[in-house]
């Protein structure tokens, strides 16, 4: 009887156990997926998570971004960077291209932005016309990051003829230095009307627009967006209140299409940079019919600049050629006076 009692106890101790040791298991497997979940827990805490090390990591790396400002982090590579200059930083620009429209001033971005020295802004940015309200901190996030030595330039040829823009470059640095691409302005009101007939092809022919009632031979129209922005000398005079002409760069954009490394040579030294794009950085396409680049920061193979550069331009009758002459002429020789030199339009 005894030995009876004895054997069942033992049997309900068996299972009593085992049903424990199952419970353990059970318990442990469900447990040990979840630890890590306790992790946040103690990172939410800022003491302890400064001072727990997450060892559950092989390696523990912080990724600081250079092209954002930190200014409080002191890890030594960090400060290598900064004190080699070697940190990239988005920097307000210190040229500007600021004509004129159909100049030729992509050519001269694109060409100046082969230097090592010079970051460009790639699209217009528009913010001395249209995006002032915007502060200079949003202009300053538009344009490349640079690293020290190297140049900020940014192109949007409606600055020239903007009415605020001189007093407002003025008031973000009054160094700033000005290039402005000049062209003669016969066939610069031609290249104006070519881009605008192409976006709106129900335009009028140039030949009327040039005068006023549209009636061929009568009055040059002056209030004609192509034909007032040929002026220079107008809208130079504005500039002239705000910066000293030792501040301007005029390219000529004929000699940029017929010989781009001389004018190259001298928006490099008018910039303070070394003579760095050369002729060497030239070949002539003859199908496109002006000179384009070897390379670029963009590009490893030959280019040239896009279809809406270079465009065949609508016939215009030699008389009416002639009564433009003959309008800028005067216009011509006061912006030959105030910039010193001759641009050789005719
Ligand atoms: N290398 C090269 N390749 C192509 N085009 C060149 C080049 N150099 C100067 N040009 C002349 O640039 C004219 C366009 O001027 P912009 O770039 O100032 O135009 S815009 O105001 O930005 O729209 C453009 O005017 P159109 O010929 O009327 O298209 C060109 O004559």
């Amino acid at each position: 009887m005894e030995i009876f009692i004895s054997k069942k106890s033992i049997l309900v101790l068996f299972s009593l156990a085992s049903i424990l040791i199952y419970i353990f298991f059970v318990y442990n497997s469900c447990v040990v997926p979840n630890f890590p979940k306790t992790i946040p827990k103690w990172r939410a805490h800022p003491a302890v998570a400064q001072e727990i090390p997450l060892v559950h990591y092989s390696s523990s790396v912080r990724v600081v971004s250079l092209l954002e400002g930190n200014e409080t982090d002191m890890s030594p590579k960090y400060k290598f960077l900064k004190e080699q200059g070697l940190r990239p930083e988005k920097q307000l620009p210190s040229a500007l291209i600021i004509g004129v429209k159909k100049g030729g001033t992509r050519a001269l971005l694109e060409f100046i932005r082969v230097h090592p020295d010079v970051r460009a802004a790639g699209s217009e940015v528009h913010f001395f016309d249209r995006n002032y309200a915007k502060g200079f901190q949003w202009y300053r996030e538009k344009m490349p990051a640079t690293l020290e030595g190297q140049l900020t330039i940014e192109k949007t040829p409606s600055y020239f003829i903007t009415k605020e823009a001189p007093r407002r470059v003025h008031l973000m640095n009054p160094s700033t230095k000005l290039l402005v691409v000049v062209r003669d302005p016969v066939t610069r009101a031609i290249s104006d009307y070519t881009q605008a007939i192409s976006k709106k092809p129900e335009m009028k022919p140039f030949e009327k627009l040039v005068f006023v009632n549209g009636s061929i031979g009568s009055i040059i129209d002056t209030s004609w967006g192509p034909i007032k922005l040929g002026i220079y000398s107008r809208y130079l005079t504005r500039w002239l209140k705000f910066f000293p002409l030792s501040q301007l760069l005029f390219v000529s954009g004929e000699r940029l299409v017929v010989d781009p490394a001389i004018e190259l040579k001298r928006v490099q030294d008018f910039l303070g940079l070394k003579r760095v794009v050369t002729e060497k950085h030239f070949y002539f396409n003859t199908t496109k019919g002006f000179p384009c680049l070897f390379k670029s920061e963009g590009h490893s193979a030959p280019h040239c600049l896009g279809k809406t550069k270079g465009r065949n331009h609508p016939y215009v009758s030699p008389s009416v050629l002639q009564r433009l002459r003959d309008f800028y002429r005067p216009f011509n020789n006061h912006f030959y006076q105030m910039t010193g030199i001759n641009f050789g339009w005719t």
